[in-house]
């Protein structure tokens, strides 16, 4: 499975407008691949609080309508990080708003979404603003060797909780999908908990971080695809970059087989 890694960079100067135009010329450059994904919040701002209800929009919105565009000319599988969601049925109680997933097929229908889980804050940002998503996600991603590889969604901070991987491992995850916007101050966090959720799951994990600072907050960057052993196959540094990663995806299965430590588990 060919993959590409968008990590964008961006600041507090751009518009909307113009970098969902910067983002489709480069999800455009990556035809070929199978697999492309974009980091989270990339159009309404990772850390831009104050501006993501203004930006929130229907996963059929102008950004979503990009996506699915970008998708079908590059004839890719697009995972588009993630946009503030707000939906037409609203709980009254609820906040109306939620960080979700979007994944357009090559042919640029929009085949899955994911409402992130944890939010991020503690008490500020996500919590107050955004509803909690509630729904694990695998998506059959088709690869042009033939076939389709099991693919589970999560966002960000999902991946300090190591239950929600195993969950989707039990559903049937080869392959973990992390866009993120992960500050430079946390990044050893970032790296390390990847590399842990690939171990312990023996799954290939691919994280999409955010590159530059807005609202303050300077991005980690590194970006980075671990394989089912725990081997960092392609790392991003600090700056916007594109990681083009080859996944041998039958190695997954070979290395469960070879070190079957998931059929010892006792308190599933
Ligand atoms: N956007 C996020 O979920 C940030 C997560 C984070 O900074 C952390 O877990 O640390």
């Amino acid at each position: 499975m060919k993959v590409a890694l968008i990590q964008l960079a961006y600041g507090d100067d751009e518009s909307v407008v113009d970098r969902t135009a910067r983002v489709a010329d480069l999800v455009g450059a990556q035809a070929g691949h199978d697999l492309v994904v974009l980091p989270e919040l990339w159009a309404a701002g990772g850390f831009d609080y104050t501006a993501w209800d203004e930006r929130a929009e229907a996963v059929d919105g102008p950004v979503a309508q990009a996506l699915s565009a970008a998708a079908r000319d590059a004839r890719v599988t697009l995972h588009g990080g993630s946009i503030v969601e707000r939906a037409d049925a609203v709980d009254p109680d609820g906040r109306g708003l939620w960080n979700t997933s979007l994944v357009f097929a090559p042919d640029g229908e929009l085949v899955a979404t994911y409402r992130k889980i944890h939010r991020f804050g503690f008490g500020e940002g996500e919590p107050t603003l955004m509803d909690a998503g509630e729904d694990l996600v695998v998506v059959d991603v088709p690869v042009a060797t033939g076939g389709t590889v099991p693919v589970g969604l999560s966002t960000c901070y999902d991946l300090r909780f190591p239950e929600l991987y195993r969950r989707l491992l039990d559903r049937g995850a080869e392959v973990f999908v992390v866009p993120a916007a992960w500050p430079r101050k946390r990044v050893t966090h970032w790296t390390l908990l990847g590399q842990a959720r690939a171990v312990e799951d023996q799954c290939v994990v691919l994280q999409c971080n955010t590159a530059g600072t807005h609202a303050r907050h300077e991005m980690g960057g590194h970006s980075q695809a671990v394989d089912a052993t725990g081997k960092v196959l392609a790392a991003a540094g600090l700056d916007e970059e594109v990681l083009s990663i080859d996944i041998d995806t039958a190695a997954t299965s070979e290395w469960r087989r070879a070190f079957p430590v998931l059929a010892d588990r006792r308190l599933s």
